[in-house]
């Protein structure tokens, strides 16, 4: 049975008040006018996963304005074991409750069991060619699907991080700054392994996509930039270096008021052909079309190795594409067998998906079947 949400529940997220939506198995596809809720209604489902949401948004920001009820998103999930409810929301002490099957849970890590999300929004349009930040903050989403842990790794590191620049700041203990790097330099080094063997198994997916001619990703390459030119051979050998680089760079970051360098800026070189991006760039629509190209790759990444197949929220992307790949897309989605949620102003948009899709109309923060 393809594992699919068959209730979601929002209360006081975003523009939502209160929201219930009873689903089938089919894709789902979201329309309505600009700033009905749409995205706020994907970003819902992104929280049931380890991170920070599509937007990356902190916490406070998910409550709905005006609101003395904490945000809560709650969604039940169907199974080949049965229904399993999840759900997360506002905690007391500023972090997130989880809760599964009637109990809470020690983290939202805990969640991946039951699902695992994808996402492709308008933000990631600068993927190839926009900030490092961009490509950095893909990477560990990557990672995340794969090794849900990852994020809080992710987010101790930039913990012990912090710690360190104010430790440089305050003219700090040189020990405990050896301790901090440490610190740093194990869960760096750990970090780096993961996004590295996540990447060289997207990489691989990527290839094997040659026969798509719609979203022809075969030819992208992501390779990521070592900032000291070669990749260490081992994590101890990475431990080891990053550790020394963090010694020896102690005055200049205490003068630049930051960790200049590490695992927390890395980049990727993006090629398509062999060639460089931007300038390898096609129009719009071939973007998105090698956007969407990666994140089924992606999609397929999880599927074989998680035996999880991920939800895909795909938000405002078909307005993007010709007919011909609208298709496209979402032939690839029933080949992927998952339930996808799909958004868009324009209902027509979705008119190919027949009844291979359930509507959505989303207003005002109200959703309603149909
Ligand atoms: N915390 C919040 N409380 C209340 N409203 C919020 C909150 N955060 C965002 N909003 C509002 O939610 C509305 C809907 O945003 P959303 O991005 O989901 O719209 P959308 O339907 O995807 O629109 P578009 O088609 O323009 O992308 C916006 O008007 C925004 O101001």
């Amino acid at each position: 049975m393809t594992r699919y949400l068959s209730r979601l529940r929002l209360t006081a997220f975003r523009n939502y008040t209160a929201a219930a939506l009873d689903l089938d198995a089919r894709h789902v596809v979201l329309t309505g006018p600009n700033g009905a809720g749409k995205t706020n209604l994907l970003e819902a489902i992104s929280v049931l996963s380890p991170g920070r949401g599509l937007r990356g948004a902190s916490f406070e920001t998910l409550q709905a304005h005006g609101s003395d009820i904490g945000w809560a998103v709650a969604a039940t999930v169907e199974t080949d074991n049965g229904p399993a409810d999840i759900g997360t929301g506002a905690s007391p002490d500023g972090g997130r409750r989880v809760r599964i099957n009637g109990a809470n849970a020690r983290s939202i890590e805990a969640m991946s069991d039951y699902l695992r999300v994808l996402w492709l929004t308008p933000a990631m349009d600068g993927l190839f060619s926009g900030p490092a930040g961009d490509r950095r903050r893909f990477l560990d989403r990557l990672v995340t699907t794969l090794i849900p842990s990852h994020s809080a790794s992710v987010g101790d590191y930039e913990k012990a991080m912090r710690q360190r620049n104010r430790l440089l700041e305050d003219n700090g203990d040189a020990a405990w700054l050896d301790a901090i790097e440490a610190q740093m330099a194990e869960l760096g080094a750990s970090i780096h392994l993961a996004r590295m063997d996540s990447l060289t198994h997207l990489q691989a997916l990527i290839e094997q996509s040659l026969d798509d001619e719609s979203f022809p990703a075969a030819h992208l390459a992501l390779t990521p930039l070592f900032e000291d030119g070669a990749e260490p051979a081992s994590s101890a050998g990475l431990e080891t270096a990053l550790t020394a680089r963090w010694r020896a760079a102690r005055g200049l970051d205490r003068a630049a008021g930051r960790t200049i360098s590490g695992p927390h800026r890395v980049d990727l070189e993006v090629t398509y052909a062999q060639k460089a991006m931007p300038a390898a760039l096609g129009s719009t629509g071939e973007q998105k079309a090698l956007l969407i190209g990666l994140i089924l790759a992606h999609a397929r990444l999880v599927k074989l190795r998680t035996s999880i197949t991920p939800f895909l929220l795909l938000d405002e992307i078909a307005a993007h594409l010709d007919p011909d790949r609208r298709r496209a897309l979402f032939s690839a989605l029933d080949g992927l067998g998952t339930q996808c949620f799909l958004t868009g102003t324009d209902r027509l948009l979705f008119e190919a998906l027949g009844n291979r899709a359930q509507m959505v109309t989303v207003r005002d923060g109200r959703v309603s079947k149909g």
